[in-house]
């Protein structure tokens, strides 16, 4: 039916959600929620590309290497992101596949770790903004800054160590990204963000520690493989003016001149839905068609303009 590429993007929060002890089973349960939707989705003929966060489970990955330090070698931030990138692909590969199973609609599946190059530059490599891991108490938080030398920010929820998060550039895999997915491939892709790595004077890449912004990176793929929409499934049901206050109001249909001037008034804070708004922006000014932002349940009836929020240019 459709011979345009979809992004489904699937927020870190909705594979490992808030309050969950994080074991692998909750995250499997929640990605198969998830892949219900997006196999409704593929079984109605869209071509999708699906993309997905890995901050908590990232920063899981670094605080187990960190706590057996004594015993195994130290595995890098970057090579941390490749490991979520297979790990969270691997879930989400298994968990659609099943599910198109049990529909009887036959798809290949597969799952592309991808590179993206940041630049070695980037001011953000000497200011940690993205926030990865479990959450802490603030009673807990002088002693990890202090012991470990993180740097640690408040959210909602409690405290969380930071790390750099360069802007994405480049998409190293993005040829055969876009080939597969024009094939009717289902593509799992630039996971966590991607892999950020940078350039050097000959050409070959090589990895940098850093976590890349997953909304970032989903609006720089979905425009170099030129696809018509992003659907960012999140754990809140739409975007708001005036979010967490007694003003508090739900934006169904805005365009881009509305939203760009809700977020200069700083409707959407950074770390959470900020990121998703400027990638929305950036899409959408780079001839992107629309992009929707809602809760994993209710996608189906948001492709459909009944539920979350839709942003069009
Ligand atoms: N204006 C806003 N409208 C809706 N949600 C907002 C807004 N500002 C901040 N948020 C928060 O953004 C969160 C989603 O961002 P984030 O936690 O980064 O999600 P994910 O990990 O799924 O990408 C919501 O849970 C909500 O608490
Ligand atoms: N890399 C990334 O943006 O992950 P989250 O969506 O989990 O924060």
């Amino acid at each position: 039916m459709e011979n345009s590429i979809s992004i489904v993007s699937l927020g870190g929060n909705a594979i490992l959600r808030r309050g969950e002890e994080g074991t692998v089973e909750e995250q499997f349960h929640n990605a198969d929620s998830c892949m219900a939707e997006v196999a409704r989705m593929l079984s109605s003929g869209h071509k999708v590309v699906i993309t997905h966060g890995n901050g908590p489970i990232v920063g899981n990955i670094v605080l187990r290497g960190e706590c057996a330090r004594n015993s195994i070698p130290p595995m890098p931030l970057f090579y941390s992101d490749a490991d979520s990138e297979g790990g969270i692909g691997f879930m989400i590969q298994q968990t659609l596949y099943n599910r198109l199973i049990m529909i009887r609609e036959v798809k290949d599946v597969v799952t592309i770790i991808t590179q993206v190059v940041v630049d070695a530059d980037d001011p953000a490599f000497s200011r940690p903004t993205k926030p990865i891991g479990p959450y802490y108490r603030k009673e807990e938080i002088e002693a990890l800054q202090r012991n470990n030398g993180w740097v640690m920010i408040r959210q909602t929820g409690g405290y969380r160590r930071v790390v750099p998060s360069p802007m994405p550039k480049r998409i190293v895999e993005k040829n055969v990204i876009q080939r597969l997915a024009l094939e009717g491939v289902v593509v799992i892709a630039a996971g966590g963000g991607g892999v950020p790595v940078v350039e050097t004077a000959d050409g070959t890449l090589r990895g940098i520690d850093a976590v890349i912004d997953k909304d970032l990176t989903t609006s720089v793929l979905a425009t170099e493989i030129g696809a018509e929409r992003i659907v960012i499934l999140t754990d809140v049901d739409r975007v708001y003016r005036d979010f967490g206050t007694p003003r508090q109001a739900g934006l169904d249909h805005v365009s881009l001149a509305e939203i760009k001037a809700f977020h200069a008034e700083g409707h959407f804070p950074p770390g959470s839905m900020g990121p998703k708004i400027m990638a929305a922006i950036r899409f959408l000014e780079a001839g992107g068609k629309r992009v929707i932002i809602t809760l994993p349940e209710l996608m189906g009836k948001a492709l459909e303009g009944r539920a979350g929020t839709t942003i069009v240019p």
